[in-house]
């Protein structure tokens, strides 16, 4: 094990510990950070739900989740014995304020058995209705005065609409200083996404290049090869606008479109990319069908299996107008910017998964060489894959050998994969992040207010327009034809990249 500088003593308690995301993701990332030696010397995690678990069936239930879903596949699960030592259930429901108690028992137990008064962090992960009722009896707890010490962490999404995402804004901000509040987009704790600023600012040779004047268009996908996942419930109230776009994709285009930050202090970048959502050009609900489409899957073939459209998923109303794809055409009306279109789109039951960034360039202003000599001359381009490719390529022509003057397009590549099963997953970086107190991967209130009022439009026409044509692609596709003609119509195609050999 390496010799990391570790975070002080912390007590966790996870709020749907009994839950999805602490099974999948959460206990995998703090059993990574415990193996790879970044946990606190002095350490408690407490999983709480309302089902019944005795701690031992309850280390039973979360080994399989790390087995099943730990970038290290099962391998050191040797040490799992240790790492339980910490690791407790409460069984409580967060709406009844008498079971506080027991939080507040646990880190008294631990401020006398560790003698130091350690970190409090509270991680809400449970479903968005439940958020408040939970911050309020938190709030209400003597600990959560403490400034510094006591973090509350909330899962996206971050509110429903602009509305109440403000009203949950103002709820936490009476109880806890924005120092405590971690409002948590996981896309930021990527390896990939953070080396958009090593990329961006620590490289000379971009930066002339990184605007209008040399850049034609940009296109964000990410597309999902997976549909709902039992998730039915929670998506027919959501939708990928709201479930992706909202967050993750807008955090990229900020990272891809902010300005040079000074100093790598957390306000000083969240201040940079909450310029960009400002800048986005609003557009009024009258213009969305020229800016924005929507589609939802049909039933279909899947890579060979027989999968069910949307509207038959559990939890689901078959009459369902949810998107489950959203391509949507953003202008950054800055200096840097402008005229640039950014095209962005998302969905589930797409024909791979593939999120990547892809920054066009213009055309060579005077082409000397024959036209035949090449297929395209608009053949300039930037890709940043995010995943499952990790990768930074750049394309370019070059002549092909041989004694004609014929040019190709290739690409040079940095292969970010090489760190395999070492780099460490989104919620470990960001877990430790928030047991260090760092909020710089983290939303700050008026981020989240700024995105939610770019969307608000689009979510707002559709929601009083009702689809014609739902469903409107099959699974194994790339989408509705409308997100073709809504790129095509400026002259352009999506780029989708061949899938992982
Ligand atoms: N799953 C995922 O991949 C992702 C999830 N998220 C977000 O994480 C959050 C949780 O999602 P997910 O884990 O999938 O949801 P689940 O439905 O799997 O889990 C919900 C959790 O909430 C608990 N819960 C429900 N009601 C109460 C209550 N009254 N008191 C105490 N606990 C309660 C449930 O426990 P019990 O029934 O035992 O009470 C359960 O542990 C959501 O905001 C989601 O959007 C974000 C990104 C990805
Ligand atoms: O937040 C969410 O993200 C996942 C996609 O995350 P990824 O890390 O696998 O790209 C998405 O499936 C889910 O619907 C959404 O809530």
């Amino acid at each position: 094990m390496q010799s990391n500088k570790r975070p002080p003593a912390s007590v966790l308690f996870i709020f749907g510990g009994s839950g999805d995301l602490n099974y999948r993701k959460l206990t995998p990332a703090l059993y990574n950070l415990f193996l790879d030696n970044w946990m606190p010397d002095q350490f408690a995690i407490a999983g709480i739900g309302r089902s019944a678990y005795s701690n031992e069936k309850y280390h039973e239930h979360l080994l399989d989740g790390v087995t099943k879903f730990s970038r290290r596949k099962g391998k050191q699960n040797g040490h799992w014995t240790d790492f339980t030592q910490h690791v407790s259930y409460l069984q409580m429901d967060g709406d009844d304020a008498a079971a506080y108690h027991k939080i507040t028992d646990l880190v008294k137990e631990k401020e006398e058995e560790w003698g130091v008064h350690p970190n409090v962090i509270f991680y809400l992960a449970v479903a968005p209705q439940l958020v408040p009722s939970i911050a309020q009896k938190l709030g209400a707890l003597k600990i959560c005065g403490e400034k510094g010490t006591t973090r509350i962490v909330v899962e996206k999404p971050f509110g429903h609409d602009l509305e109440s995402a403000h009203e949950l804004n103002l709820l936490l901000s009476s109880m806890f200083a924005e120092e405590q509040i971690f409002r948590i987009d996981h896309y930021l704790g990527k390896e990939t996404v953070q080396n958009i600023l090593a990329l961006r600012f620590a490289n000379a040779l971009f930066e002339p290049l990184w605007n209008r004047n040399y850049i034609d268009h940009i296109q964000i996908t990410a597309a999902e090869a997976v549909g709902l996942e039992g998730r039915g419930g929670y998506f027919e109230h959501a939708g990928a606008l709201r479930d992706m776009v909202q967050n993750h994709i807008l955090q990229i285009l900020c990272m891809i479109a902010m300005e040079p930050p000074v100093s790598f202090d957390a306000n000083e970048i969240r201040n940079k990319k909450v310029d960009v959502l400002n800048a986005i050009r609003r557009i009024t609900k009258e213009q969305v069908h020229d800016f924005a489409v929507r589609g939802q899957y049909s039933g279909g073939w899947k890579k060979g299996e027989k999968v069910v459209g949307y509207r038959q998923e559990e939890g689901v109303n078959p009459q369902s107008n949810i998107d489950t794809f959203a391509a949507v055409k953003f202008y950054i009306d800055n200096w840097r910017w402008q005229g640039v279109p950014f095209y962005v789109r998302t969905g589930k039951y797409l024909n791979q998964k593939a999120t990547h960034i892809t920054l066009h360039f213009k055309q060579a202003p005077h082409y000397a060489f024959p036209p035949e000599s090449a297929e395209t001359w608009r053949s300039n381009r930037l890709t940043i894959s995010i995943q499952p490719n990790m990768d930074i390529s750049i394309r370019f022509q070059a002549k092909r050998p041989g004694q004609t003057m014929m040019l190709d397009p290739v690409d040079m590549t940095f292969d970010y994969d090489a760190a395999g099963e070492h780099a460490p997953e989104a919620y470990e970086t960001l877990l430790l992040d928030v047991m260090e107190g760092d909020a710089t991967l983290f939303m700050r209130n008026d981020q989240v207010d700024a995105a939610w009022r770019v969307i608000m439009p689009i979510l707002e026409a559709w929601e009083n327009r009702p689809p014609q044509d739902f469903p409107n692609y099959a699974p194994d596709s790339w989408g509705p034809d409308a997100a073709d003609a809504l790129i095509a119509r400026d002259g352009h195609t999506w780029l989708n990249l061949p899938p992982t050999p």
